[in-house]
């Protein structure tokens, strides 16, 4: 199963990589979005956590508007919150997440939308339906900052984000050991062998998870964050280095 994020499809061919924006101010996010080619990237993501204003619906639209602006257009966006429970930038009441979240769906500058599945039914409920009635996919989300679920868990929660309608699922986790990167593959290519698989999005952060940023296509993640300037999570690589071990490998799986 594919989905598609503006131009992109996601789910099929090497992993595609997103490039995270997470400036503070209006001038350093122009510049920041200005300086993302299509050769390093397939997708942005707006981090509006990031932002001056983060919770402030008018200063999201003008960040969103000016991205807009400043980005090649062939990319597509992907808008996050990432509260401040999952690691972000800022913490906000879950209504105002949920309000935020649906009317800057609504622009024609975001192609997707990130949201986390931790929250309340009723919020992730009422935002997928906001986001959908905009004919735009949900990438459901949920980020582990202190260790690696187990195998078993990871499944269930990528499962679980599926069963709550999401079009794409996301898990991203903190190993302590060489065996937890492991079994945060293991669980990916579990999840990704599902004749009713949503493509999955997932990653071990830090310096030992950094394989698992470039290991999408043989354990099923189709979706890899790269840096052109600042990481937005730990062990995050440059985004056109990433895209060449990417290519190197996705070459290298189909000729063999
Ligand atoms: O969920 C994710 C994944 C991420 O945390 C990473 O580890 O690359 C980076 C975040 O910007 C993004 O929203």
């Amino acid at each position: 199963m594919t989905v598609r994020v503006g131009s992109v499809e996601l789910g099929t061919g090497r992993p595609k990589v997103c490039v995270p924006l997470t400036s503070a101010s209006l001038r350093e996010l122009q510049a920041e979005a200005a300086a993302v080619t299509p050769a390093a990237a397939d997708l942005v993501e707006l981090r509006i956590d990031r932002l001056d204003g983060a919770t402030d619906q008018r200063a999201v639209r003008e960040a969103i508007d000016l991205v807009g602006v400043a980005l090649d257009p062939s990319l597509p966006v992907l808008l996050t919150f990432r509260t401040a429970a999952e690691g972000g930038g800022a913490a906000i009441p879950a209504e105002a997440y949920r309000d935020l979240l649906i009317r800057s769906s609504a622009s024609d500058v975001v192609d997707a939308v990130d949201v986390e599945a931790a929250l309340p039914r009723e919020v992730v409920d009422a935002i997928m339906e906001g986001v959908h009635a905009e004919g735009k996919p949900v990438v459901l989300s949920f980020h582990d900052l202190q260790g690696t679920p187990s195998r078993q868990e990871i499944v269930g929660r990528l499962v679980g984000q599926q069963a709550l309608g999401a079009d794409v699922v996301k898990l991203a986790c903190t190993p302590q050991t060489p065996e937890d990167v492991l079994t945060l593959l293991a669980a990916t290519a579990d999840y990704t062998a599902r004749p009713d698989a949503r493509p999955a999005i997932t990653m071990a952060m830090g310096g030992l998870g950094v394989v698992s940023r470039l290991a999408g296509e043989t354990f099923g993640s189709c979706v890899t964050f790269g840096t052109v300037g600042a990481a937005s999570a730990p062990g995050q690589v440059d985004a056109l280095r990433l895209r060449d071990a990417l290519d190197l490998l996705h070459t290298a799986v189909r000729a063999s």
